[in-house]
Parts: structure tokens; C-alpha cells; sequence
């Protein structure tokens, strides 16, 4: 966002807060100093100049917090320069948003002291980035540092089809990320003035496909301050993995270490003590661990590595001694038992390497070695020489003076190490240790290897080149202060700082200069859609009218020409605020003209779409005009055919209305020698006429019985069908079987039925007759069955005296009984109501029939639900349960009396436990 705050400060001086430097009213070191400062003490520790970001080291967690919040990263996807508050992140996204826009190759550069945070910055960046395109993966290798691994890369060259398996499926930014966390473990260490100072130059690339999905990644480092193995400065640590190794339990154990780094002379500094640091030596070994698990790295390769550190930590402990029995000046190596441990570790002959570490063999070209004095840098005006007798002399470098030390200033410029030890470890067993070094009797060449500054000038001479390839984008990281602490900002160290990196120059050239050119065709190309005139396809005046009929629609007058220069090719423009307005512009007009595109192109699909329609309706009328003139003619014979067969048809028909009996069993006449369907509906026809007139002569109550009988034929079967072999489709339904002269008592039967229908919801008797009922126990009781509209009730059939309460009909939930000539019916209720299991022939006339179908008609009445009738041996009920108790399932089974018997009526002989036969009259 771009903000212009102006904020009250104690003493009554305004202060300003901008985010951006080139707003500044008025540009000195105080006013920049000022506004920073201001900044920095309400958290917000980067400024812009321009597209630059200055990051000021808060050395707070505010950012490994940050980094974990991926809301924050969020706001800035998308997002151009100037719509958001100043953050690494949008530096990130405005460099990878270039190379999408523009195909051009981008870089960061960022400079700043030691501790100054450009190894975070960096990080900050790539974590953006990665964020992004977690998933990425390529066949490309990102390749680490390959003076950090040689032997490895040499190792990947063999095994390529394997590390190809892995590049597939691993993220290249994770990669990158993972050979970051080893090349600081290897080259990153405490200094006086940073807990985790990198002591090498790094160059990352990172390459990326036309999508904008990362496609491998290098990491280049410069110069590995390799001395700081055998020397470090008071208060200062060698390279953290050395602690990081020692915190490991297991591998200690395993190459005999001691945990204490006081034991290493490495591992102190020139006093002997071991300086202590704010890292955490056990955690980072861990994340090595992770690393190197994470990049493929085999278990031999990481063991070599171990080895290896463990043997450089004893090379530091060696004790060597003068010789004194020889008379030239040597010295033996007393600590003959670390010497063979080393030997071991290095898969080396000890004897060699003792005499390559106690003795030098000399080349001609080394003794010609230059000396310092020769320098004759004294001539240079940056050059001061004051101290030239202790061999020292000063450099007045842009950051400030320097002072060298000349002291062991070959030695340490001399890179390679002397040609006994490099033969010794060139004949190592350990096939990694001797890939590291190239071969000495293959080459046959001995020439003096290059010195560390010349290979660094080299270097860096190619970093510059490829830099120049890009379009920088700059981080310029500021230290706060020298403690280390929180929240501290020093003036005068920030200062100094803002001198050295040019920042007041740097905001007055933003100020004065423009910060995008464009040539004329391109920025025509990507902004005429800002402006309806040459948006219009039909614009046909000179691109740079083009141009400037767009920026008169986007800038007022009085902007126009502060802002905006025409050139001969091109147009410059001077803020970025301008650019960014134009880049809104554009970002604002992009769904319009997208949807306009896409009106126009649902457009013409719609009418395409249309005019084959049509093409089409048009053909199917023709056809079907050609097909109806084909058959009008064979049509219209065929109906007056027709007419002509019906009009016979119904004249063979009349003398059947009169005909007796309702034509029973003549055979209808049909409309043609073969059945057709149509004679089909006639029969229907007359059947239904037939039908109509039968029933249109029954009472009400004859209507009811037939209805029954019709419902009994469905559940029984008719005809030769029969589902039950007992049951008679002939017998009438009397259903009040007890209302009758031929019961002696009928009076009282009358009176308990009088009695029965004002106590309760029933007002009809459905059935009511005399049936035998057994018991839970199986005992067989005869008992009147009488069944209401809503109830069945069993009565005592002495005295008419009701037992029990009625059995709710809707209760019912199936009927069953056997397909065989007994009369006997079981009555299933829901439970917990028991079922009921009668005989209902009790006079010898079969009546199961009757009551299941009066059963199933009235269930159906009260309920709408039609409960089924189960026609099968054996017939099992249940009428023991209660609502306590489940009870116990009654199995019946059906057979036939062994002999005649005289009586037609069945009997229900209980048998070992549950179980019951029921016999019955075969038919006579
Ligand atoms: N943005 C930041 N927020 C909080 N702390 C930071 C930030 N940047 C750096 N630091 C702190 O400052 C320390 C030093 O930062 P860093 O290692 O990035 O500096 P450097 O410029 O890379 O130093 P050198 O040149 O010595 O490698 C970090 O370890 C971290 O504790």
C-alpha cells in the first residue's frame, strides 16, 4: 500500500513514515536515517526505493513466524509493487512475475554486511517461491556446490538411473531448500559478528519452465574460507557440523569420539576454550540428517562423510615432536595411535601419510613463490602503508578501511594442498576419498596450482557475466546493531551502513530517473486495452499515437509530462506508482474484454449452432412431406377397408344383446380369420357389459359377500387351483353363525352382544361362531369367536361370559395355516400380543376361509395394508409371549388319520415339547 503518514514525534518534530524512500520530502541521510528508524521501531523492517527492498535485521523470530504463516504469503500472490506494504515477498513475486510477463531471465542481488540477514532474506525468498509450486519436480538435478561434493557428483554420474528415480518425485525447490541446510552446516559458523555466518559467497539459480513451474536449480559458492578449520579468531567456532557431529550419541560411539569439543583442538579457538553459541548443534544435526536422507544421499555416502570429519577432527589433535637424534631439523609425529586412526578413516597408508604430514617435497616453480614485498601496491591512493615493517597495511575499502595481516598471506592465498598429501589421499582405498582428488600420474601435469585469489577474481568475473544476462532486482540487508539484540536500532551503525551502501544516491537517482522504458509496439500492445479509442479494432493511426492517446486516458494533464517521456523508440516513464496504475488499468479492463470476447464468441457458436438446426428441421419436413404423399393413398384404402370390416363385425354382433344367459360360453366372433388385439377389448368389453348388468341387480349385502368371495378366490385359489384343499368356493358366508334358532341359547348370546357394543368402538359383528382354541400349554378349549369391526373377542360359550380383553384387529400381522384339508387357522399379532391358533370347524364346516378373509378385508379397512396369508406346513405361532417374555414357537405339523374316522373334525394332539400334530380327515 502505498502510505504517506506523517507521525507526531516527541519535541514536537514531524516525522515521516514512508514506505517508500523516494517520497521523502527531503533526501539526507538524517531524513532517511529518520524514517527507517521510525519504521524499525513499529515493526516494519523493510523500506522501498523504488523496486528496491531495504531489510533491516530486527534479530527478532518475527520472520521464522512469518514464514510459517502462509496467509501472509497469500496477500501478496498477484499482487503488483506498490498495491502492498514493502516485503521481501513481493520483491519475490514482482521478480517471478517479470520472468512469467517478459520471458527474461531475473536475479536478486543481495548485499549487506555480515549478520546483516541476507542468508534469511535469501531464504525468505525461496520459501515464496517454493510455497508456490510445492509439488514441482523435474529430471534437471539441482546440483549443490560441487567443490562441497565432488566425489559425489562423480558417484551421481555412475548412478544416474537411480538419483533419476528420485529427482521425479522429490521438489526441486525442496531440493534447493535441502542442499541450503547442508551448506550451511558445512560452510556456515559462529563469528564475532554473527551467531551463523556464511563463510562462502553463494549464487542459487533457479530455472523455470514458460508455466512458471521450476524445473531444476544450481547452488554456486565462492570461496570457502577453508583456513578457519585450523584457526579462528577469540569468541569465534569452526564449522557448526563439527559440534553438530560430536551431539550425536550413536556416531560417537561408533568412531570413538569424544562429545566434549574441548577435546578437539579444532573445535577451541587460538586460547584452547570452546566458544558457546546460541545455535542448536543438536537440532541442526538433525536437520542434516533429514537433508541427506531427503536428497538420496546412500548410507556409504554418509558414512564416508563422518569418516571423513572424524578424521579431520584428529589431523587437529596430531602431536608433533622435534627430532633430535637426526641432524637436520625434523620432527615424528608422537601420537602414533591418532595417526592410525586417521589412516583408518582416510583407507590410507599410515607411513605415507605420516612422512606426506612431516615432510615437503619441493618443485622448482614453488620456490619461486612471490613475496610480499615485491607488492607494489604502495603506489595506489586507496593504499596505506604505515605499518609496512610488521608487514600489515590498510585497503580503504567503500565499506571502510581494512586492515591485513600479511602474516602466513602466501600460505593462506596457496590453496591446494601440498603434492605428498594429495598423492597419499589420491592412493586411498576408499574409492570416494581418492574421486576427490584428481589423478596426479595420469595428467603428468605439475604446474602450479591457481591461488585462492585467483580463482575467487575468476569466479566472480563469471558470476558478474551471467548477472549481466539478467534484470537485477535488489535486497539490501542493514544490521541494526553489533549485540545482536532485539528491537536495538544503533544510529550511528545503521548509518554508516546507509553511506556505504549508497542508499541517499541511490533515492535521489530513483527520484530523478525513469524506472521502466517500453518500446513503443510493446507497451502499445499491453495497454491498449486501457483506452476504449485503441482497444477498437479498428485503430489504424501510429503506435506512438497509440501511446499517447493511452496515457492521456489513464494520467491527468499535469502528470502527463512530468511523468511520461516520448523517446525515439521508446517511451520512458518515471515512477513505478505510474506503471502500477497503468497495470491496474489493465488488470481492471481484462474481465471486461474477456467477457466481450467471450459475447462475441457464444455469439457466433449460438448462431452456428442455429443455422444447423434449421438446415436440419428443414430436411426432416421434407422427408416427412415425401413420406405422408407416399402414404396418404395406401392409407386412405386401408381406412375405408377397415370401416368396411368393422361395420360387418358389429352386425354379426347385435343378435348378442339379446342372446340368454348373457351369451355364457359361446365363443365370440373376431374381426379377422387371426385374433388381433382389437378382438381382444371386445371380449373385454362384453365381459365388463356382462359384468355390469349382473351387478347392477344385487342388494348391497349380496355386493359385500361377492366382493368377499372375490377376495377369499384371490387368497384360496379357484377353479383347479386351490391353494387350500378344505376350502369350498361354493359355501355362502354367513358370518353370524350363533344368531341362529338352531342355537338353544341365542337369547343370551343376543343380550352379551347388546351388551358388548355400547361398552366399546365396536358396531358390528363380522363373525361369530363356536371354535376350539389351544392354549399356551396346548390344551384345546372351546370358546365363541367373535369378531367385530375393530376387535376379536373369545367368550365363554355357556354363559356368553367374555374372556379376557379383545385382540385389536389392527394388531394383526399375518395368517397362517396349512395347505391341507384341516380347518384349522393361525392368527400371527404383533408382539408382544400373542398369537391365536383355532380350529374352525367346529360343526364341520370349513370356515378358515371365512374369517381370513374377513380378517384381511378389515385389516386392510383400518390399516391400508394388505397382511399375507401363509399357506405351508409346518405352521408355527406363538402364544406364550408376553411383554416380559418372548415365549416359545409352537411347530405344527399336518397328517392324515392313520384310519376313517366317523368324525370329519380334526385333532390337535400336543407332542414333546413345542411341537403338535394335527389330523385330519383325508377327503371320503
Ligand atoms: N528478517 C529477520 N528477522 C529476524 N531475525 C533475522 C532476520 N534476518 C536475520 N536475522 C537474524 O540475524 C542473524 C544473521 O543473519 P544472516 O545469517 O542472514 O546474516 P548474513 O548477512 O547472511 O551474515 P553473513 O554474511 O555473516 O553470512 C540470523 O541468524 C538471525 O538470527
Amino acid at each position: 500500500m502505498n502510505s504517506i503518514n506523517f507521525e507526531e514525534r516527541g519535541g514536537g518534530t514531524t516525522t515521516e513514515n514512508h514506505d517508500d524512500l523516494c517520497y521523502l520530502e527531503k533526501i539526507n541521510e538524517q531524513s532517511i536515517l529518520d524514517n527507517m528508524q521510525h519504521r524499525f521501531n513499529s515493526g516494519q523492517i523493510y523500506t522501498r526505493i523504488g523496486e528496491q527492498i531495504i531489510s533491516i535485521n530486527p534479530f527478532n523470530n518475527k520472520h521464522v513466524t512469518e514464514q510459517k504463516d502462509q496467509r501472509l504469503k497469500q496477500t501478496y500472490r498477484n499482487k503488483y509493487m506498490y498495491e502492498m506494504s514493502p516485503h521481501i515477498y513481493q520483491l519475490a513475486e514482482d521478480t517471478y512475475k517479470k520472468m512469467l510477463q517478459t520471458g527474461t531471465n531475473q536475479c536478486i542481488i543481495i548485499t549487506g554486511e555480515s549478520g546483516s540477514g541476507k542468508t534469511e532474506a535469501s531464504k525468505i525468498v525461496m520459501d515464496y517461491i517454493s510455497h508456490y509450486h510445492p509439488q514441482s519436480s523435474s529430471s534437471t538435478s539441482s546440483t549443490p556446490s560441487s567443490s562441497t561434493t565432488p566425489n559425489r557428483q562423480r558417484y551421481n554420474r555412475n548412478n544416474n538411473h537411480n538419483h533419476n528415480n528420485q529427482n521425479s518425485t522429490t521438489s526441486i525447490m525442496k531440493r534447493i531448500l535441502d542442499s541450503n541446510i547442508l551448506l550451511e552446516a558445512f560452510g556456515n559458523a559462529k563469528t564475532q559478528r554473527n551467531e551463523n555466518s556464511s563463510r562462502f559467497g553463494k549464487y542459487i539459480t533457479i530455472q523455470f519452465d514458460a508455466a512458471g513451474v521450476p524445473l531444476g536449480g544450481k547452488i554456486t559458492q565462492f570461496l570457502l574460507e577453508k583456513s578457519r578449520i585450523h584457526s579462528r579468531a577469540a569468541g569465534e567456532r569452526n564449522f557448526h557440523i563439527f559440534y553438530q557431529l560430536l551431539t550425536n550419541q550413536s556416531l560417537v560411539e561408533r568412531f570413538k569420539l569424544n562429545s566434549d569439543p574441548a577435546t578437539y583442538n579444532y573445535l577451541g579457538n587460538d586460547s584452547g576454550s570452546v566458544s558457546k553459541s546460541t545455535v542448536n548443534d543438536r537440532d541442526g544435526f538433525q536437520s542434516v540428517l533429514n537433508s541427506l536422507e531427503s536428497l538420496g544421499w546412500s548410507t556409504e555416502e554418509t558414512d564416508f562423510l563422518w569418516r571423513i570429519l572424524c578424521a579431520v577432527l584428529l589431523i587437529g589433535n596430531l602431536e608433533f615432536e622435534v627430532d633430535t637424534n637426526k641432524n637436520v631439523d625434523s620432527v615424528f609425529i608422537a601420537s602414533q595411535d591418532t595417526l592410525l586412526r586417521i589412516a583408518q578413516l582416510l583407507e590410507c597408508d599410515a607411513s605415507m601419510l605420516e612422512k606426506a604430514l612431516i615432510s615437503r617435497s619441493l618443485t622448482t616453480e614453488a620456490a619461486a613463490a612471490v613475496h610480499p614485498a615485491r607488492l607494489e601496491a604502495g603506489k595506489h591512493p586507496n593504499y596505506e602503508s604505515s605499518e609496512m615493517e610488521q608487514q600489515k597495511f590498510t585497503l580503504k575499502h567503500y565499506a571502510g578501511p581494512v586492515t591485513y595481516d600479511l602474516e602466513h598471506f602466501i600460505a593462506k592465498n596457496r590453496d591446494p594442498l601440498n603434492q605428498d598429501i594429495l598423492a597419499t589421499l589420491q592412493l586411498s582405498n576408499d574409492p570416494y576419498l581418492s574421486a576427490l582428488f584428481p589423478s596426479l600420474n595420469c595428467s603428468g601435469n605439475r604446474k602450479i596450482p591457481t591461488m585462492a585469489g585467483h580463482q575467487f577474481k575468476q569466479s566472480i568475473n563469471e558470476l558478474i557475466a551471467s548477472l549481466q544476462q539478467c534484470q537485477p532486482h535488489y535486497i539490501r540487508c542493514i544490521k541494526s546493531n553489533d549485540e545482536k539484540q532485539p528491537s536495538n536500532f544503533n544510529q550511528s551503525l545503521v548509518r554508516n551502513q546507509i553511506r556505504y551502501l549508497n542508499i541517499v544516491e541511490t533515492v535521489r537517482v530513483r527520484k530523478a530517473g525513469y524506472c521502466q522504458k517500453y518500446h513503443y509496439t510493446k507497451f502499445f500492445s499491453r495497454y491498449k486495452i486501457c483506452c476504449p479509442t485503441t482497444w477498437n479494432p479498428k485503430y489504424d493511426k501510429s503506435v506512438k499515437e497509440g501511446c499517447n492517446e493511452i496515457i492521456k486516458s489513464i494520467l491527468p494533464s499535469h502528470e502527463r509530462q512530468s511523468e511520461c517521456f516520448f523517446g525515439v523508440k521508446k517511451i520512458f516513464i518515471k515512477s513505478a506508482r505510474v506503471l502500477y496504475l497503468f497495470e491496474k488499468q489493465r488488470q481492471d479492463n481484462l474481465p471486461k474484454a474477456a467477457i466481450a470476447i467471450q459475447r462475441v464468441w457464444r455469439g457466433y457458436l449460438a448462431r452456428c449452432w442455429f443455422k444447423k438446426e434449421l438446415e436440419k428441421l428443414k430436411l426432416q419436413k421434407e422427408e416427412i412431406q415425401r413420406q405422408l404423399l407416399q402414404k396418404r393413398s395406401a392409407v386412405k384404402i386401408s381406412e375405408v377397408y377397415y370401416r368396411y370390416k368393422m361395420r360387418s363385425l358389429i352386425a354379426k354382433l347385435a343378435p348378442w344383446t339379446q342372446a340368454p344367459y348373457y351369451n355364457k360360453g359361446r365363443q365370440m366372433p373376431t374381426l379377422w380369420r387371426v385374433k388381433r388385439q382389437f378382438d381382444d377389448y371386445l371380449v373385454l368389453i362384453q365381459r365388463a357389459w356382462w359384468a355390469h348388468v349382473k351387478v347392477a341387480k344385487l342388494t348391497a349385502e349380496q355386493r359385500s359377500l361377492i366382493r368377499q368371495k372375490v377376495l377369499a378366490l384371490d387368497l384360496f385359489g379357484g377353479g383347479g387351483t386351490l391353494r387350500k384343499k378344505e376350502w369350498d368356493p361354493k359355501r355362502r358366508f354367513l358370518a353370524d353363525y350363533l344368531n341362529n334358532d338352531s342355537n338353544p341359547k341365542k337369547a343370551q348370546y343376543v343380550q352379551a352382544i347388546q351388551s358388548l357394543f355400547p361398552s366399546g368402538d365396536d358396531k358390528e359383528i363380522l363373525f361369530a361362531d363356536n371354535v376350539i382354541k389351544v392354549n399356551k400349554r396346548g390344551k384345546c378349549q372351546l370358546r365363541t369367536l367373535i369378531i367385530t369391526d375393530q376387535h376379536i373377542y373369545k367368550y365363554d360359550p355357556k354363559k356368553y361370559t367374555r374372556k379376557k380383553v379383545g385382540l385389536k384387529i389392527h394388531l394383526i400381522v399375518a395368517l397362517s395355516s396349512s395347505s391341507k384339508r384341516d380347518t384349522f387357522l393361525a392368527i400371527h399379532f404383533k408382539p408382544p400380543v400373542r398369537d391365536l391358533f383355532i380350529d374352525l370347524g367346529c360343526d364341520a364346516v370349513e370356515k378358515v376361509s371365512e374369517v381370513a378373509t374377513i380378517l384381511v378385508q378389515q385389516v386392510f379397512k383400518l390399516t391400508k395394508n394388505t397382511i399375507p396369508l401363509l399357506l405351508r406346513e409346518p405352521v408355527t405361532f406363538n402364544n406364550s409371549r408376553d411383554s416380559r417374555n418372548s415365549g416359545t414357537d409352537w411347530v405344527i405339523s399336518f397328517s392324515p388319520y392313520a384310519k376313517k374316522e366317523t368324525q370329519r373334525q380334526c385333532t390337535f394332539t400336543k407332542g414333546k415339547t413345542n411341537a403338535a400334530i394335527v389330523y385330519y380327515q383325508e377327503s371320503e
